[in-house]
C-alpha cells in the first residue's frame, strides 16, 4: 500500500511495455480469429503499476471447486474484473463458469459475444473450457413462480387443512416480501449451480454480482429463508395440536397432506443451510470487493466489507480499479485526479477493515476492456 501511494504521489514513466504488449496481443488475436484485430487494442494501454501481488498462485491452487464472488458499487468494473479473472482461470486449466447475477447483464458486452439466453454458453477464444451464464431474470422468475405457487399452495393447504385458512395470508405476506423477491430471481440458480451434476465438472465459478444492495440481500437470503421457514414450522407446530382436537371432532384428517408440506419446507430449509454454509466456507468461497479510488466508492466498500463480515462471508482481497498510471508529467486534470485517488487510497489504509485486505491494483487502461484478448490482457496485468 505504501508503495502504491508513493507511486501515485511521485509519478514515474513506465511506457516501456507498451508496444511489446500491443504486438503480442495483435499476433495472438490474429492467430485466434484468423484476421487482425479490429478492436482498439494494439499498443494502446498505458502503464501497469508494478509490483502488485494478488496471490493468484493461491487462487488457482487445487482442483476443489471454488466460488469467487466479485461485487461492489455500480460501474466500478465488477464485470471486467470478473470476466478477466474467469479467462485467467480457464487459461490456467480450470474448467470455469462466469455467472452474472446482475439483472442488467454486461457479460455479453464485456466478452463482445452473445452470451444471453439464461443457459451455459461456451465462450469463444479461450484456451480451456470457459462458459458464461447470464441469468435470465424472466426465466428464473417463471421457474421460481412455479415453485413459489407450489410453496404457497402448500402453506395454504396446510393452513386450510388445519381449519385456519385466514392465517395463510400472513404466511403469504412473508413469502411475498422484498427478500423473497430476490429469491424469486436467484434461488433456482444458486441451488442449481451448487447442486446439479451439470455444473459439478467446473472447478472455478466466478460470479459477477449486481451492485451492493442487491448482492447483500442475496447473501443474507439463506438466513432469511431459514427464519421464515422456521416461523412457518413453529406456527404449524403450535396450531396442529390445537386443531387436531377440532379435526377429530369433525372427522377431518389431513395429517398426510400436512406432513408432506412440512417435509417440503424442511427440505428447502436444508438446501438453504447448504448454500449458506458454502458461502461462509473459506475453503470454497471468496468474496472479492471491487472498488475505484474515490471517496464515495471506498465508503461503500467499507460498508460492504462490514456487512460481509457480519454474514461471515470470507473476504481477503480488495481490487482498486482504474488507478491512474504513473506518468512523467501530469496535466492539471490528471494532477487533480491523482490527488483525489491518493486521498481515497489513504482512506483505505486508515479503514479498520479494508486495511487488512490484500490490495489488488488495476490500472486505468486507455481503451475499453472488451473481448477475450483485452480481458486476457487485463487478467495478466491484474491477477498475478
Ligand atoms: N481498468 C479499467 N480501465 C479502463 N476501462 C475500464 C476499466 N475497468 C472497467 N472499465 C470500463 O468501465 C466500464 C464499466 O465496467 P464494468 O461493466 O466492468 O463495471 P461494472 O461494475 O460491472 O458495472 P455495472 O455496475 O453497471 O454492472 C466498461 O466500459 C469497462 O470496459
Amino acid at each position: 500500500m505504501a508503495s502504491l501511494l508513493h507511486r501515485l504521489g511521485k509519478g514515474r514513466t513506465c511506457y516501456t511495455q507498451f508496444s511489446r504488449i500491443g504486438r503480442s496481443l495483435a499476433s495472438e488475436a490474429t492467430a485466434m480469429y484468423g484476421k487482425p484485430l479490429q478492436l482498439p487494442l494494439q499498443a494502446r494501454w498505458m502503464s501497469t503499476p508494478a509490483g502488485t501481488v494478488t496471490g493468484f498462485d493461491e487462487m488457482i491452487k487445487g482442483t476443489q471447486r471454488k466460488f469467487y464472488l466479485l461485487g461492489g458499487k455500480g460501474g466500478v468494473g465488477k464485470t471486467s474484473c470478473a470476466a478477466s479473472l474467469a479467462v485467467k482461470f480457464a487459461n490456467h486449466g480450470h474448467p470455469t463458469i462466469v455467472v452474472s447475477t446482475d439483472p442488467a447483464h454486461s457479460l455479453s458486452d464485456s466478452f463482445a459475444q452473445d452470451l444471453t439466453g439464461g443457459t451455459l454458453v461456451p465462450v469463444q477464444g479461450v484456451d480451456s473450457p470457459l462458459f458464461a451464464l447470464e441469468l435470465n431474470p424472466e426465466k428464473a422468475k417463471e421457474e421460481f413462480r412455479k415453485s413459489q405457487k407450489a410453496g404457497n399452495d402448500g402453506v395454504k393447504d396446510l393452513m386450510d387443512g388445519m381449519g385456519l385458512g385466514m392465517l395463510s395470508d400472513q404466511v403469504s405476506d412473508l413469502w411475498g416480501s422484498e427478500t423473497w423477491g430476490v429469491a424469486r430471481h436467484s434461488s433456482p440458480w444458486v441451488l442449481q449451480i451448487t447442486e446439479s451434476e451439470e455444473y459439478s465438472k467446473f472447478t472455478r465459478i466466478v460470479f459477477d454480482t449486481a451492485p451492493t444492495g442487491h448482492t447483500l440481500r442475496l447473501l443474507s437470503l439463506p438466513d432469511f429463508m431459514d427464519a421464515s421457514i422456521g416461523k412457518m414450522l413453529k406456527l404449524k407446530e403450535k396450531l396442529s395440536s390445537a386443531t387436531s382436537a377440532l379435526k377429530s371432532m369433525f372427522g377431518k384428517n389431513d395429517g398426510q397432506k400436512q406432513q408432506l408440506t412440512s417435509n417440503k419446507l424442511e427440505k428447502l430449509r436444508e438446501k438453504m443451510y447448504k448454500v449458506r454454509d458454502l458461502f461462509r466456507d473459506s475453503d470454497s468461497t471468496e468474496f472479492i470487493i471491487v472498488t475505484i479510488p474515490t471517496v464515495m466508492a471506498v465508503s461503500e466498500s467499507s460498508r460492504l466489507h462490514a456487512s460481509l463480515l457480519k454474514e461471515s462471508i470470507p473476504v481477503h482481497r480488495l481490487v482498486v480499479n482504474q488507478l491512474l498510471p504513473p506518468l512523467a508529467t501530469d496535466c492539471k486534470f490528471c494532477a487533480m485526479r491523482r490527488k483525489d485517488q491518493a486521498r481515497a487510497l489513504d482512506m483505505i489504509q486508515k479503514d479498520p477493515g479494508l486495511d487488512k485486505l490484500r490490495l489488488v491494483e488495476a490500472p486505468l487502461f486507455d481503451a475499453e476492456i472488451r473481448g477475450v484478448p483485452a480481458l486476457k490482457f487485463m487478467g495478466d496485468t491484474v491477477w498475478k
